[in-house]
């Protein structure tokens, strides 16, 4: 039988990422396809949320409709539950009918939104307001608002960075049973291997600029793999006993030459 090819979905090449005067990340060649589940690794400020916004903003260019879940959330304290989620889709109804659901929600609308928050666990919360939640179950609500958008595409910054890994686990095979194709920024390595297809690790390359290390299928990758993207863990990590005693840079950098062989195997 012929296989077929994912489809191609963006090609972001040869750019320079960052903000204003600094660069970022040097060199930027990253493709998408279609069915692809890409974990994005990285040390905090490694630039994981730049890419997302590159990424973000090159799929809006390329009439590619995205689902969205920022890293700071974004929710309005004072509304509801309910109608910070109901906000995932203000742009596909009218501004009347935006304006009469936020004084008395339609029930189809209300239902709608019920049968999303169940399996987040949130729907008995659905009437009180966003400020009298906690963390992880704010970061449930922005992630119903980004399920709410129904797109096949689902771009994360950090979606599960509140709750503890089961719950996680759960949160990311929700997602992933939702969306064909999703980009999840995360801090959890485990998950990047266990829920993943492919991983984009992003780090300081041996000139000490910020670039894409890894672009590899997640099929056969260890957790050691990704130690090169956490300098301290190369060096101290539980996940690297060798290295845990000796700091050398020559240690550090043999890690990295394993991961690198690897690089862009895409
Ligand atoms: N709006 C901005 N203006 C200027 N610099 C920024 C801005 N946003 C991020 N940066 C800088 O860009 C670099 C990468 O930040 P980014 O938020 O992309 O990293 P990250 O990997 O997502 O970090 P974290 O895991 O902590 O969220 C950092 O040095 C950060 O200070």
């Amino acid at each position: 039988m012929t296989q077929v090819s994912p489809l191609p979905l963006l090609h972001l090449t040869r750019h320079n990422l960052g903000h204003g005067d600094e660069i970022v990340l040097r060199d930027v060649d990253v493709r998408l396809h279609q069915g692809e589940r890409i974990a994005l690794l990285g040390a905090s400020g490694a630039g994981k949320s730049t890419l997302l916004e590159a990424l973000r903003s090159a799929l809006h260019v390329a009439h590619v409709p995205a689902a969205w879940c920022p890293q700071r959330q974004g929710l309005v304290p004072q509304l509801s539950v309910y109608h910070n989620i109901f906000m995932g889709r203000l742009d596909q109804h009218s501004r009347l009918t935006n304006l009469l659901n936020l004084l008395r929600p339609k029930s189809a609308h209300w239902q709608t939104v019920a049968t999303l928050c169940e399996p987040l666990g949130i729907a008995s919360l659905m009437e009180r307001s966003v400020e009298a939640l906690s963390g992880g179950q704010r970061q449930r609500v922005a992630i119903a608002r980004a399920l709410y958008q129904g797109q096949a595409l689902f771009l994360g910054d950090e979606p599960v960075a509140s709750v503890d890994q089961h719950q996680a686990s759960e949160l990311i095979q929700l997602i992933h049973s939702l969306h064909l194709t999703s980009i999840v920024a995360l801090h959890q390595r485990e998950l990047a291997l266990t829920h993943f297809t492919r991983v984009i690790g992003l780090g300081k390359n041996n000139e000490g600029h910020g670039a894409v290390l890894l672009d590899i299928p997640t099929d056969g990758l260890t957790l050691q793999d990704l130690d090169c993207l956490y300098p301290a863990a190369s060096s101290a990590g539980p996940h690297s006993p060798d290295e845990s005693t000796d700091e050398s840079t020559g240690e550090k950098f043999a890690q990295q030459d394993v991961s690198q062989e690897h690089r862009n195997a895409h």
